[in-house]
């Protein structure tokens, strides 16, 4: 076992591990929908659409209402001008900024990877106060790759001058895509398991779990230190 001479990287999902964001989606996708005539979608479906980005959204809207290509490229154009913004139903995660400022008061490099386009990503981390805090922000649109893809994640584990394949570096996340991507890597991953994961805990890669963000800097710490 190694001891973590200095504080390890850790890099973050965004929506579903951070913020609660799929309310801001959800009002953004049925206002576009409604604007087209097509009946609106419950908030528990468009959030169980959300972690692959944008396109993989309206691809799963799509698939669920019968837009054609053309309707569903039209759509995505509508949705992009209001999400890019959409910040007024969005809440952090409890805990999240205590947690953040506590792991950088003890040093921790941190940053952010999230399929959100870096617009919006940018508009709601202003939103909170908390841009300044990452060292790195890697967007759905940062990269030609998205997650589960681990380019993003490198690229934002490079930024932040960390070799994930240190045996301290982390990523945090709620997804498929973020287990998937961080497998890839690869990089340990914690799992917050009151985020939009469709998929059990125990099917997920993952090195732990937590459900409380007040648990997340004592869990790095214990990491490092295994
Ligand atoms: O925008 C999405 O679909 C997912 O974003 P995330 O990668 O921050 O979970
Ligand atoms: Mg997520």
């Amino acid at each position: 076992m190694t001891v973590c001479m200095a504080p390890c990287p850790v890099v973050f999902d965004l929506d579903g591990t951070l913020i609660d964001s799929a309310p801001d989606i959800h009002a953004c996708v049925n206002a576009v929908l409604t604007q087209h005539g097509v009946a609106p979608l419950t908030l528990d479906r468009v959030r169980s659409f959300v972690g692959g980005g944008v396109e993989v959204l309206w691809a799963r809207i799509a698939s669920a209402t019968g837009l054609d290509a053309e309707q569903r490229r039209d759509m995505m154009a509508s949705f992009m001008v209001r999400y890019h913004d959409a910040t007024r139903l969005t809440r952090l995660f409890p805990g999240v900024t205590e947690a953040l400022g506590a792991l950088a008061d003890r040093g921790h490099p941190l940053g952010i990877c999230t399929n959100k386009p870096l617009g919006p990503t940018h508009a709601v981390l202003d939103h909170f106060g908390i841009r300044q805090i990452f060292g790195v922000v890697i967007g759905g649109d940062s990269l030609p790759e998205k997650k589960p893809d681990p380019a993003p994640l490198r690229a934002a584990f490079a930024a932040l001058g960390a070799d994930p394949a240190a045996p301290q570096a982390l990523y945090v996340g709620d997804s498929e895509f973020d287990a998937t991507c961080a497998a890839a890597v690869p990089v340990p991953f914690l799992i917050y398991s009151r985020g939009y994961r469709l998929t059990p805990i125990d099917q997920l890669p993952h090195r732990a779990v937590f459900d409380d963000f007040a648990h997340l800097p004592g869990l790095i710490e214990a990491h490092a230190a295994a």
